[in-house]
């Protein structure tokens, strides 16, 4: 039988309790796979991927061959201390799915379980993908060599769970639903001391102080108010005592731009803006600009006004038509490479993405099992 809600809820508190970070998600990957090894057997190859050691892809092989339709999940968690006091919170401690991508994976089990019964018209390729959050899983795995020719999809789907839409709805735009992302690593290293001898110190703290500050200008002054851009620096540390001058600070922060044009715009300046604070304050900034594969969720216009149209159309679907979203996804390198449509599945939350008190909706799985398993057998009809 196919995975329905009485399945699909256990199996969500099961990964809900079981969160590892991107590319240590061993466990998760076992119990993903003792899940798709009791689906029946007769359409299904099951493939790990040496060089990417916690993904798995599963082929439902339809009753020709030639074309293959993608459905890809995440399966990473984030370093996130629970609070949600949920019965059934993580048991990994400092980790969390703070992201949803359990939401994610039992949807993908939920869809996997009905095409295992169900023989879809043409191939399937189900990616359960490591490594969203911070290390470029989707790049990671469409570079691994697993997507051999018989393997590789020729049209890719994929969702978001999220938390400000109402439990179930599925939202979606044409276009670029998700901004492409960097990251920000900034290591500056001056000289220690005393802080009674300023003059024989090189002060990390206030060379820190002024990057923050001046690269918080590049959104207000060098990014074209009609389009837009976000610069976040989540973190800053420097020094370790009040009466020493820091020799040593370290910035983390992101880059979040609509275009790859004003991605790369936004980098150039905090390039700029380093060497300036650097020369200014006498020290040497160690800069790194990490974008990997985060580049922006771009929609494709054929495949998604397809999508809108069939959803638009489901009586059973609350569809929203939503605006682009500043946060990130490796999809967008998987997007990038095969045409394909990303929405958000709302899953009704007064918390956000990635906080410790974050408990999505359940009850959303199986409306997006439901509104899937028909879309993805729509497309599958259509290569009749
Ligand atoms: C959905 C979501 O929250 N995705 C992450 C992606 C992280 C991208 C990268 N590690 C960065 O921080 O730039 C997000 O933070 O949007």
């Amino acid at each position: 039988m196919a995975l329905r809600e009485t399945d699909l809820i256990p199996i969500y508190r099961h990964l809900h309790q079981i969160p590892e970070l991107g590319l240590e998600e061993h466990e998760t990957q076992a119990y993903l796979l003792s899940i798709i090894r009791a689906m029946p057997q007769d359409y299904l190859t099951i493939k790990t991927v040496p060089t990417l050691d916690t993904a798995i892809l599963v082929k439902v092989s339809g009753q020709k061959h030639g074309y293959r339709i993608g459905y890809r999940t995440d399966i990473d968690g984030l370093p996130v201390t629970e609070q949600t006091g949920l019965p059934f919170a993580s048991k990994h401690p400092g980790r969390m799915h703070a992201c949803g991508h359990d939401i994610h994976m039992s949807v993908a089990l939920g869809i996997l379980s009905y095409f295992a019964e169900h023989q879809p018209v043409t191939d399937m390729i189900f990616m359960f993908q490591p490594a969203e959050e911070n290390a470029s899983g989707g790049k990671r795995l469409y570079e691994s060599g697993a997507l051999t020719a018989d393997w590789m999809p020729d049209e890719i789907f994929a969702f978001h769970d999220n938390p400000n839409l109402p439990t179930g709805a599925i939202g979606c735009r044409m276009g670029t639903l998700f901004a492409g992302t960097c990251e920000i690593h900034a290591h500056l290293s001056g000289k220690s001391g005393h802080a009674a001898y300023p003059h024989q110190a090189n002060d990390m703290v206030v060379a820190g102080s002024a990057l923050v500050q001046q690269l918080q200008t590049i959104v207000a002054r060098n990014v074209d108010p009609i389009q837009s851009g976000v610069v976040t620096l989540g973190h800053f540390t420097a020094g370790t005592i009040g009466n020493v001058i820091a020799g040593e600070a370290q910035i983390d922060g992101t880059i979040r731009a609509l275009t790859q044009e004003m991605n790369e715009h936004i980098q150039q300046r905090v390039r700029t803006i380093t060497e300036g604070v650097a020369l200014a304050y006498d020290c040497h900034v160690d800069l790194k600009l990490n974008q990997g594969g985060y580049y922006p969720v771009e929609n494709n216009d054929a495949i998604t006004a397809d999508f809108m149209q069939y959803m638009q159309a489901n009586q059973q679907v609350n569809f929203i038509e939503t605006e682009p979203a500043m946060t990130g996804e490796d999809f967008g390198y998987l997007i990038h490479q095969i045409p394909g449509t990303m929405f958000w599945l709302g899953v009704d939350s007064p918390y956000s993405l990635h906080s410790e008190h974050m408990v999505p909706h359940t009850a959303a799985i199986m409306r997006a099992v439901d509104a899937m398993t028909g879309y993805l057998t729509h497309r599958n009809d259509l290569q009749q």
